[in-house]
């Protein structure tokens, strides 16, 4: 079993996009500038967000932080939206999710304009991915790519079992697992809940995405000897073994499973911190306008 440690990775992916974002600032006399949107406060998302403005200071971006309480209406938000749409000294918007009820979480996501969509949720940036074009792609998957390079995994050939079909990752994991690239050219098959005999399938695969949802979800006795693990999971219970008062668990079962597989991803220090990677670049391609003009 060989570790894939996205504290390392992620560092080592830092010092590169630290050094390109000072290049960025000689030449324009500007930073990369990503902006959050937070509406509440759940713990995690608070968590979450704080880390992505941080790691921004830490390579050299400008980042931006607006808050709202939970009574925040849906029109004021979208309104927020366009007056940064706007704002030309900003290269990236996210709005953190999940959002309460009264907030429609597609018309959030259609109202960021998509050339500053670094979370790649967009539908022009996810029409853009299935036809291959140059797009902002999902941070997470992204993230998990970039992990997949770091270690000269070659997929080609692979049967990669998705768990979970969500519009954040699982589904566009399963489209990047299939294109024609490496990491890619798998042979895909995604499974969610509703999913007949989901053991046999997960036994299937020569890399399995987790991302269900639910705590050690995945165990031994599912997964084929020799297998990649990528646990995308990150349920948060309350702990009094943690100085934060949360314990964070992925959707595998690591202790049973690690010894069995051929590389694992930790939760956490794996997935997590690669998302953070994944949104920090899709920003800094955002500013050097790579993507769009
Ligand atoms: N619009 C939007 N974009 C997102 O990218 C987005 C979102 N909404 N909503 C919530 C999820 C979750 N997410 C994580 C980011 C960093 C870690 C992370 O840094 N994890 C660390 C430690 C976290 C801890 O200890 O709590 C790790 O796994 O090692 C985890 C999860 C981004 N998300």
């Amino acid at each position: 079993m060989k570790l894939l440690d996205g504290k390392y990775v992620s560092e080592k992916v830092k010092v590169q996009i630290a050094e390109e974002a000072a290049d960025f600032l000689s030449t324009t006399g500007r930073k990369p500038h990503l902006v959050a949107i937070l509406v509440g406060n759940d713990g995690g998302s608070e968590t979450y967000v704080a880390s992505k403005m941080k790691n921004c200071e830490k390579v050299g971006f400008k980042s931006s932080l607006h808050r709202y309480d939970n009574s925040v209406t849906e029109a004021e938000l979208l309104a927020k939206i366009e007056e940064i749409n706007q704002d030309d000294d900003v290269d990236g918007l996210i709005v953190q999710l999940p959002l309460p009820k009264h907030i429609d979480p597609e018309k959030v996501t259609e109202t960021i304009d998509y050339r500053k969509d670094v979370d790649g949720f967009h539908p022009v940036n996810l029409g853009r991915m299935m036809r291959n074009l140059p797009c902002f792609i999902p941070a997470t998957p992204y993230g998990i790519l970039l992990m997949l390079q770091e270690y000269n995994i070659d997929t080609t050939g692979m049967h990669c079992v998705v768990v979970g079909r969500s519009n954040i990752v699982g589904s566009p994991m399963s489209i990047l697992m299939a294109r024609n690239a490496n990491p890619g050219n798998c042979t895909v098959t995604l499974t969610h809940s509703r999913t007949k005999d989901l053991k046999e399938q997960i036994l299937q695969a020569d890399i399995v995405i987790a991302a269900i949802g639910k705590k050690n979800f995945v165990t031994a006795d599912m997964v084929k000897p020799g297998a990649i693990i990528i646990d995308v999971g990150i349920n948060r219970e309350t702990s009094t073994e943690t100085k934060s008062g949360f314990k964070l668990y992925g959707d595998v079962d690591f202790d049973n499973v690690a010894p069995i597989s051929s590389y694992i991803t930790p939760v956490p220090g794996g997935v997590g911190l690669m998302t953070i990677v994944g949104l920090l670049k899709n920003t800094l391609a955002s500013a050097r306008k790579e993507i769009y003009k």
